[in-house]
């Protein structure tokens, strides 16, 4: 040193008397994986796709990079892709023409619209991938809400009333799961007793229970072509992020009706609930990995900025820890394939 002022002494080693030290859990990688709390497994996964008209067509979904909407016949595809890849499940959401779209969504209740047509022709190619299929009117609707409107209103009960008749066509299509995302009130009870009276007992609903009205919601709403014609937004009915008691008070709502799985959504940003939400009623429960989260990941990863794989693993794994029993997810093939050891 060519400081010649005295410094203090500085040992090169002390006994700090340490009764505890939890690295000697993490000394190698034998011993981590010992330890280790928490799996992420193929089985955890939901795959969701956008499915869209045309014939052997795939498009990308600028804000989503990596993530296309598929024709029928590529989602069939894709859904084989699934049973390979051991993913249990797959969700369907439509990419509805405009000319299409009308005030009261109508096109939901066509029992030949895009998810429709999807549902039958992969339940037909690989009926043991499970089809869940959302119960909501915004991909259908010319103002890109979830619901009818007067003056300027959703209207709670009239929206039920379509919402019903659209989970019954879908479940009639082959759906094995109906999942409301459309938040309004009582929506499940009504959903159950419409498939029970259509004589779909067995058919699940897992409900979309804690919806945030979320701004990482924006590029679902691009691949659905619902988020440029959005009028207003959607705090009537989805939950303001600051609360999460409410939470609990809506899971337990949607449980009473009949729900025989909820989701809580979007996902990072509220672990918190989520892991509420799995300690108050131990349903199966359900996060999803929403689009704008997605979008953040893969967005940075590209850029070079993060190492998506690890990020990618990562993310969803804080979501078992949390307490999920699945997570819907845009990575789902990627991590089926990374998870299988093919890369
Ligand atoms: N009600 C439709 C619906 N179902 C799933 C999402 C979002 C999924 C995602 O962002 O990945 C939305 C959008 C919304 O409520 O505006
Ligand atoms: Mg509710």
């Amino acid at each position: 040193m060519s400081n010649n002022r005295p410094g203090p002494e500085i040992a090169d080693s002390f006994d700090l008397g340490l009764v505890h030290r939890p690295r000697r859990n993490r000394k190698s990688e034998w011993a981590r994986r010992l330890v280790r709390e928490n799996v992420l497994t193929t089985n955890d996964l939901i795959w969701p796709m956008f499915v869209a008209a045309g014939d052997n067509l795939r498009t990308p979904v600028a804000s989503m990079p990596g993530v296309d909407r598929q024709s029928v016949d590529q989602i069939v595809r894709s859904a084989v892709e699934a049973a390979e890849l051991g993913i249990p499940a797959i969700a369907l959401f439509p990419y509805t023409d405009n000319a299409l779209k009308d005030a009261e969504g109508s096109e939901a209740l066509n029992p030949d619209n895009l998810v429709c047509q999807a549902a039958r022709a992969i339940k037909k190619e690989v009926p043991d991938v499970g089809v869940i299929i959302d119960a909501a009117l915004d991909p259908y609707t010319s103002h890109g809400h979830d619901g009818v409107i007067a003056d300027g209103r959703i209207l709670n009960d009239e929206t039920v009333a379509r919402l019903v008749r659209q989970s019954v066509i879908q479940a009639e299509a082959g759906a094995d799961v109906i999942a409301p995302s459309d938040m309004m009130d009582g929506r499940v009870g009504a959903i159950r007793d419409g498939l029970d009276a259509a004589g779909f007992q067995d058919v699940q609903i897992m409900s979309y229970a804690a919806k945030y009205a979320s701004a990482f919601y924006g590029p679902f709403r691009d691949a659905v072509g619902s988020g440029a014609l959005l009028v207003g937004d959607k705090r009537t009915y989805q939950m303001d992020p600051a609360n999460g008691d409410e939470a609990l008070r809506e899971v337990a709502l949607d449980v009473e009706e009949g729900a025989d799985m909820i989701m809580v959504k979007p996902g990072m940003p509220y672990l918190d609930v989520l892991h509420r939400v799995k300690k108050e009623f131990g349903m199966p429960t359900f996060a999803y990995q929403v689009s704008g989260e997605y979008a953040m990941i893969e967005g940075a990863a590209r850029n070079g900025w993060l190492d998506g794989d690890k990020a990618m693993l990562e993310s969803l794994l804080a979501f078992k820890r949390a307490g999920a029993d699945g997570v819907l997810t845009y990575f789902a093939p990627r991590v089926a394939r990374k998870l299988r050891g093919a890369g």
